[in-house]
């Protein structure tokens, strides 16, 4: 389990769902991982638990400052940093009829916003890394129309993507988006919406949700050197549901 052998690696949204997989998965692999999420208390006993080749930092993905030191405290710990996955997201299932400007701004900023600073702050460290694998997080609404506000933001994520892969290829930089379909983590468990989710699944022609475990394999592969020649370029796992 070597794919990613002395790889520094920042991934936000880190203490559950996806980024928790994306995290445990990368250390197994033998990478480096600073992880970030505003959930201090699962944070902190997920890398008690997977020791010394992690560490957990709070930051909320909207603090530019905060993602200074999340760098800086990755560069002083383990080294110049190698791949970013930018994880962290929330969801917003109200009509445009009832979401209000602060609603709004909020997921922009969570969602979209968050994506510009990861991918500005890690730069150049990656330059001093002579290259790097960025990894953006959108989702199957980056692709298709679904709720207004979060497909606005993960369509956003998917343009940002290659505007920066166009900018940093020469550099050795690579940056691609990822778009789950219906995976099961407290995003979907947990949300107002999960009977309605259930029997949405039911209609994927793969005819359930995924695990993160599935979305992980897709991510540590852009991570890795195994997609070398992959930049700029959408990477879908999502049942068929946008082949619909
Ligand atoms: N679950 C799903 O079906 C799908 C999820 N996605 C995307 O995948 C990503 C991960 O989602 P899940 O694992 O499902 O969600 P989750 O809710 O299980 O995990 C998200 C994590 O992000 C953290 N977070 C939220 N706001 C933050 C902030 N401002 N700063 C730092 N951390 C913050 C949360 O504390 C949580 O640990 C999100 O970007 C989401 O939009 C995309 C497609 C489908
Ligand atoms: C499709 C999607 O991004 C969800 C369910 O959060």
């Amino acid at each position: 389990m070597t794919r990613l052998l002395d790889k520094v690696a920042i991934v936000t949204g880190g203490a559950s769902g996806m980024g928790e997989a994306h995290v445990r998965r990368f250390v197994e692999e033998g990478a480096k991982v600073v992880f970030t999420d505003i959930n201090q208390d699962a944070g902190s006993k997920m890398a008690e638990e997977l020791g010394e080749n992690s560490l957990f930092v709070k930051h909320d993905v909207t603090d530019e400052a905060g993602w200074q030191a999340v760098v800086e405290k990755t560069e002083a710990v383990f080294g110049p940093v190698n791949i970013l996955v930018n994880n962290a997201g929330i969801s917003m299932s109200k009509s445009i009829f009832d979401m209000s400007l602060e609603d709004y701004k909020k997921i922009v900023n969570i969602n979209q916003v968050s994506v510009f600073l990861g991918m500005k702050s890690v730069l150049p460290s990656m330059q001093k890394a002579e290259g790097g694998s960025i990894v953006n997080i959108s989702s199957m609404n980056g692709i298709v129309g679904g709720a207004v506000g979060y497909t606005d933001t993960k369509f956003a994520v998917r343009g940002m993507t290659k505007a920066a892969a166009l900018q940093v290829g020469h550099l050795g930089i690579r940056v691609n988006s990822v778009h789950p379909g219906v995976i099961e983590t407290p995003m979907v468990t947990q949300g107002d919406a999960v009977e309605q989710i259930k029997e949405f699944a039911k209609s994927i022609p793969m005819r359930r949700m995924a695990q993160s475990e599935e979305v992980t394999n897709m991510v540590l592969f852009l991570a890795s050197d195994e997609s070398s020649y992959s930049t700029g370029s959408e990477f879908v796992i999502d049942g068929g549901l946008t082949a619909m």
